[in-house]
C-alpha cells in the first residue's frame, strides 16, 4: 500500500495558464437483471457472503457459460441511448489475469469487439452550454467478487491477518462505457466530468437498467487524465495538434462530487510535477474522500499483457437489424428532453427544477400533479418538508409511506379552505405517522379553519385594539406591519384561522 506522502500541487487557476487537460472516463454499472451474465445465481445485494454462486461464477472445472439474454438486450438499449453503433457480431473474450477476487483467473469481457461502439452524450453545464461526450465503446463483463482483508495494521491490505473473499457479486452483469479521450473543455474539465457521470446516471435510470447507486458500487467510475501543453484556446485547431501527455487512471470514484475533484486534483498535481520538468508515471491511483487526494496504485503500461483471446466456450452475439430496430423503439424520451418539458409544464423556475433533481423527486412530483395537487404544492412539499426530514434520518422519502395522493388530498384541503399551511403540516405529522389519510387525520385532530368570518372579524377588531400603535403604523401606510397583527390574530383563533382571509380583513379594516 501507498505510504501517505503529501505530493505537490499547483493552483489550480496557474495549472490551467500553461496547461490544456485531457480526460477519459471509464464507467462501470452493473446491470439490474435478476440473475448473473453467465448463470443463474441471483444478484440481490447484501446477501450472506457466497450466498449466490455456483460452479459457473465460481469457475469450477468444467463447467460453462451461458449469455444473460436481458443483459444483452440492456447492453444494447444502453448503446443505442448513447447514440452508438450496435455490432452485427460480436464475442466474448478471456481477460487474463490473476487476483484472488475473480475466481477463473479471466475476467470474461469484450476486447476488439465491444457490442457498442462509437456514440456520444450531450451534458449541459452549468451555464447552459452543451458540451459532446464522445463515446469509444460500451462492452459486456461481468463484475469480480469482494475481498475483505481483517486485521494487521490500518490500510495496510498486504500485512492483514488475513482475507476473506465474497463471490457474490462475482459474475454480475457489467457494462464498461468508455469515453474518447475529452478534449476542448480546458477549465472546464472537472465540471464536464461530473455533469457526464451525472447525466449518464440519469439516462441509466431512465432506462430502467440499473440501480445506479455510486455509494453501492452499482455505478462506479474511473477517471483518466493528463495535461499537454497550452498551446491556443482550449478549441483551436493548434491546440487539438498538440499530442496527448501521460495519462494517470484514478480508480473507484464513488460520487458526483468526488469525479469532479479528482479530475480538478490530479490536473493541479500533474502540472506541479511538469512543471519541475518531471514525469507523469502511467499508473493507477486511488481517491481519497477524506483528505481529497489520490495515491499511487500500480503502474500500468499501454501494452498491459491480458493475453486477451476470444472466449471458446460462448458463441457469438449477433443481434439481428430487427432486434435492434426493436430494441430502439423502447428507448425512453432522453432525460435532457423530459426534464426541460416538465420544467415548462410546471412552470419552474431553473433554481427551482434544480431543487427537485437534487431532491430525486421529479416521478414523485409527476405523481403528485397527476392526482390533482398543483405542481407549486407538489414541489414545496416534496422538495421541502418531506426532503427535509429524509435527510435528517438518512432516509429516502419513498421509504415515509406517504404516497402522491396523499400530498394531492392534502393540498386538496388547503385549497378548500379547510387547513391552512401550519394545520396542513400538523397533518402531514399525523400521515408520516401512521394515523390514516390527511382527511381521516384531520378529523381526527379536530384540524379545520374557522370558516365564520364573523368570529374571524370579532378577533381583528379585538387585536386592533389592543395594539393601536402597530395599527396606526398601518394606517401610516407600513403595511409590513399588519404581519404582527395577523400573527395576533392567528393566536386568538388558537391558529384556527385563514391567515390570508385576515389579511384582507386587517387591510380593509385600516387602509380603505
Ligand atoms: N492521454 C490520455 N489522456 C487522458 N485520457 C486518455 C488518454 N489516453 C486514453 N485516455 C482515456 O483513458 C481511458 C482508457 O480506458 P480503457 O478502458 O480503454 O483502457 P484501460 O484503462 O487501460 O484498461 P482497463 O479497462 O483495463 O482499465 C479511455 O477513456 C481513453 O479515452
Ligand atoms: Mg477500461
Ligand atoms: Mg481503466
Amino acid at each position: 500500500m501507498a505510504t501517505a506522502v503529501t505530493e505537490e500541487v499547483v493552483d489550480y487557476d496557474e495549472a490551467l495558464k500553461r496547461y490544456d487537460p485531457v480526460m477519459g472516463l471509464e464507467v462501470h454499472v452493473e446491470l439490474n437483471t435478476a440473475t448473473k451474465m453467465f448463470c443463474g445465481c441471483a444478484t440481490e445485494f447484501g446477501a450472506a457472503p457466497n450466498s449466490q454462486v455456483c460452479p459457473v461464477c465460481l469457475g469450477l472445472p468444467g463447467a460453462l457459460p451461458v449469455v444473460n439474454a436481458t443483459a444483452v438486450e440492456s447492453a444494447i438499449r444502453i448503446g443505442l441511448a448513447l447514440n452508438c453503433e450496435i455490432a452485427q457480431w460480436c464475442r466474448f473474450a478471456r481477460k487474463n489475469y490473476f487476483y484472488p477476487d475473480m475466481p477463473k483467473n479471466f475476467q470474461t469481457s469484450q476486447y476488439d469487439e465491444p457490442i457498442a461502439f462509437n456514440g456520444h452524450l450531450d451534458v449541459e453545464l452549468e451555464d447552459g452550454t452543451t458540451y459532446r461526450v464522445e463515446i469509444e465503446r460500451a462492452h459486456m463483463e461481468e463484475d469480480t467478487g469482494k475481498s475483505l482483508h481483517v486485521g494487521g495494521s490500518t490500510g495496510r491490505i498486504h500485512g492483514a491477518e488475513y482475507s476473506l473473499v465474497d463471490y457474490n457479486r462475482a459474475g454480475i452483469p457489467l457494462i464498461e462505457i468508455v469515453t474518447k479521450p475529452l478534449t476542448g473543455a480546458g477549465e472546464r474539465a472537472p465540471e464536464v466530468a461530473k455533469a457526464y457521470v451525472g447525466a449518464l446516471r440519469e439516462l441509466l435510470r431512465a432506462l430502467g437498467v440499473s440501480d445506479v447507486k455510486m455509494e453501492q458500487g452499482s455505478l462506479r467510475c474511473d477517471a483518466n487524465v493528463s495535461l499537454r501543453p497550452k498551446v491556443g484556446d482550449a478549441t483551436s485547431d493548434e491546440q487539438a495538434a498538440v499530442p496527448l501527455g501521460t495519462r494517470t487512471e484514478t480508480k473507484n470514484v464513488n460520487s458526483l462530487r468526488s469525479v469532479e475533484r479528482a479530475v480538478r486534483y490530479e490536473i493541479t498535481r500533474h502540472a506541479a510535477i511538469l512543471d519541475k520538468g518531471g514525469k507523469i508515471i502511467q499508473e493507477t491511483r486511488h481517491w481519497h474522500e477524506d483528505t481529497g487526494v489520490t495515491t499511487s496504485g500500480r503502474e500500468k503500461s499501454d501494452a498491459e499483457d491480458y493475453r486477451y483471446f476470444p472466449e471458446p466456450d460462448l458463441v457469438p452475439v449477433a443481434p439481428t437489424r430487427e432486434t435492434v430496430e426493436a430494441l430502439r423503439q423502447t428507448l425512453p424520451e432522453p432525460p435532457g428532453e423530459r426534464r426541460k418539458r416538465l420544467q415548462s409544464d410546471w412552470g419552474y423556475s431553473d433554481l427551482e427544477m434544480r431543487d427537485v433533481m437534487n431532491a430525486g423527486a421529479v416521478e414523485l412530483i409527476q405523481e403528485t400533479v397527476a392526482a390533482g395537487a398543483t405542481p407549486a404544492a407538489a414541489r414545496k412539499w416534496w422538495t421541502g418538508e418531506l426532503a427535509r426530514r429524509a435527510n435528517a434520518e438518512g432516509r429516502s422519502v419513498e421509504d415515509f409511506g406517504v404516497t402522491p395522493a396523499h400530498i394531492a388530498e392534502l393540498d386538496g384541503l388547503v385549497r378548500d379552505g379547510r387547513l391552512n399551511d401550519s394545520m396542513a403540516r400538523q397533518v402531514l405529522e399525523g400521515v408520516l405517522a401512521g394515523e390514516g389519510t390527511p382527511t381521516e387525520v384531520a378529523d381526527a385532530r379536530g384540524l379545520e379553519l374557522v370558516q365564520d368570518d364573523g368570529a374571524l372579524e370579532a378577533a381583528v377588531d379585538k387585536v386592533i385594539e389592543a395594539n393601536a400603535d402597530v395599527a396606526q403604523k398601518v394606517r401610516d401606510g407600513k403595511v409590513q406591519a399588519a404581519g404582527a397583527l395577523i400573527g395576533q390574530v392567528m393566536k386568538e383563533m388558537r391558529g384556527q384561522a385563514d391567515a390570508g382571509k385576515a389579511r384582507e380583513i386587517i387591510l380593509a379594516k385600516l387602509t380603505s
